[in-house]
C-alpha cells in the first residue's frame, strides 16, 4: 500500500508531479475513430472543436493484422492536429495483450506531450492501474513530459466491478471509469447479444386483474416496462467515482441507427450521475452534447432555487414545492455544469445567457 505520504509523489525521478485535483473538464462526448483507417482519420481535424473528447482506439474494432497501422496513424495525427479546446485520448489495447507495451513506448515519447488521458481497458484491479502508473512515469520522465498524462478505466469484468473502489483509488491519475457493457456482458456470462441499451426481456409486469377468487385472469391486457440492465452497475460506478472525485462516463450505444434509444440511454446515465458517454459514430456526437449539457429548462429552475435561498440555508416554498439546504446543493450542481460547458461552447452560453430568472 502506498501512504499518504507518497501517494503524490512521482514515481519516478524527472517525471511530473501528479495533479492534486482531476480538472473537471466538459468531456460530453468521447468520440471514438480508428487511426488506421484513412476515412475516419482524415475526418478528424475537422471534428477539433465540435466534440470534447477525441479518442484514438487501438483496441477492440481494430483488427490484428492492422494494429501497428493504427498506432503510427496515431502518431501522425498527434504530431500533426492542433487540438485547440478538445481533449485528445487514446484507449490501449489490454494489459494482457502483446500490443500494450508498444503502444505505451511508442506513443508517449511520440505525442505524449499531447495526449490527455489514457483510457485502459478491462482493468481488473488496483495491481493493472500501479502497472500502468509506474510505467507512464517512467516514460514520461524519459521523455520530459511537463504535464502527467491521466488514466481512465474501462469497467468491463465481473472483478473490475468487484475491485472498484481500489481502482478509483490506485493512482492520482485516475481521470474516470467507463461502463463497458459489451465485454462485462460476455464476462458476467449476462444473456444479451447487445452492445449497451435495454433488451425487451428485461421487464416487470403490470399487476394481473383478479377475480372474486383472487385468482389472475389471464386474458386481460396487461402493460410491460422495459428496464434498464446497467442501472446496478452505472450506479454502482458514479458512488465510486464521486468518492474518489473522479468522473463516470457511459460507454458504447452500438445500435447506431436508434438514435432515440441511444439518447434514452444517455440520459439516464446523465441523470444517474455520468458526465457524458463514448460516440461511436458521428451522429452519435451530437445526441451526447445535447444529453450531457443540462437544459434551459432545468437551469432556470436552478438560477430561480439558489436565487430564492439567499445564504444556502433554511426552507422555502416554490411553485407548491419545498426548497432547502439540500436542493440548492443539487440546483448548484446544475448551474456549475452550465457554466463550465458555456465556457466552451459559444451556442449553450448564448442560450444560458438569454435565461431571465423570474
Ligand atoms: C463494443 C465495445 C467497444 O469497444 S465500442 C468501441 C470500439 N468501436 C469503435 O470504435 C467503432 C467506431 N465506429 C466505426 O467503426 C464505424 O462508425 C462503424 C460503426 C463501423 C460504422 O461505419 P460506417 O459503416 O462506415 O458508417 P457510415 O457509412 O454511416 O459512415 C459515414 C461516414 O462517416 C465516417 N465515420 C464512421 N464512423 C466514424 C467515426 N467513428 N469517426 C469518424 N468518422 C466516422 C465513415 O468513414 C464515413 O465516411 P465517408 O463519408 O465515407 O467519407
Ligand atoms: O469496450 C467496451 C465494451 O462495452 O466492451
Ligand atoms: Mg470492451
Amino acid at each position: 500500500m502506498r501512504t499518504a505520504k507518497d501517494f503524490f509523489a512521482p514515481l519516478a525521478v524527472g517525471a511530473p508531479a501528479p495533479v492534486r485535483e482531476i480538472p473537471a473538464r466538459p468531456s460530453r462526448a468521447i468520440h471514438f475513430f480508428d487511426p488506421g483507417n484513412p476515412k475516419m482519420a482524415a475526418k478528424v481535424p475537422d471534428m477539433v472543436g465540435t466534440v470534447d473528447v477525441l479518442l484514438g482506439n487501438l483496441e477492440d474494432a481494430v483488427k490484428a493484422e492492422n494494429k501497428e497501422i493504427a498506432r503510427e496513424g496515431l502518431v501522425k495525427i498527434g504530431q500533426e492536429v492542433d487540438f485547440g479546446p478538445t481533449q485528445f485520448w487514446t484507449r490501449i489495447n489490454s494489459l494482457d495483450s502483446p500490443w500494450v507495451l508498444d503502444d505505451l513506448t511508442t506513443l508517449v515519447p511520440a505525442i505524449g506531450d499531447k495526449l490527455d488521458v489514457i483510457m485502459v481497458p478491462k482493468v481488473q484491479g488496483a495491481e493493472d492501474i500501479h502497472y500502468v502508473d509506474r510505467l507512464l512515469a517512467q516514460l514520461e520522465a524519459k521523455a520530459g513530459i511537463t504535464k502527467p498524462i491521466l488514466i481512465h478505466a474501462i469497467l468491463e469484468t465481473a472483478r473490475g466491478v468487484a475491485n472498484i473502489e481500489e481502482i478509483c483509488a490506485a493512482s492520482p491519475r485516475m481521470q474516470g471509469l467507463s461502463l463497458g457493457p459489451a465485454d462485462l456482458a460476455a464476462d458476467r456470462r449476462m444473456k444479451t447479444t447487445r452492445v449497451g441499451g435495454g433488451h425487451p426481456g428485461y421487464l416487470v409486469r403490470q399487476d394481473p386483474e383478479r377475480g372474486a377468487d383472487g385468482v389472475p385472469l389471464y386474458d386481460g391486457e396487461r402493460t410491460t416496462y422495459q428496464q434498464d440492465l446497467w442501472h446496478y452497475t452505472i450506479a454502482r460506478m458514479v458512488d465510486a467515482c464521486a468518492m474518489h472525485g473522479i468522473y463516470p462516463y457511459y460507454g458504447p450505444f452500438g445500435d447506431i441507427k436508434d438514435t432515440v434509444a441511444c439518447e434514452d440511454q444517455f440520459r439516464n446515465a446523465f441523470l444517474l450521475g455520468c458526465v457524458g458517454a463514448w460516440s461511436l459514430h458521428p451522429v452519435q456526437i451530437k445526441i451526447a452534447n445535447k444529453v450531457f449539457s443540462p437544459s434551459v429548462e432545468d437551469v432556470k429552475h436552478a438560477r430561480r432555487v439558489i436565487a430564492a435561498m439567499g445564504d444556502g440555508t433554511g426552507a422555502v416554498m416554490l411553485d407548491g414545492k419545498m426548497e432547502d439546504d439540500a436542493s440548492v446543493k443539487q440546483c448548484k450542481v446544475m448551474v456549475a455544469l452550465a457554466e463550465e460547458l458555456a465556457a466552451i461552447d459559444p451556442d449553450l452560453k448564448a442560450k444560458y445567457d438569454a435565461i431571465v430568472v423570474d
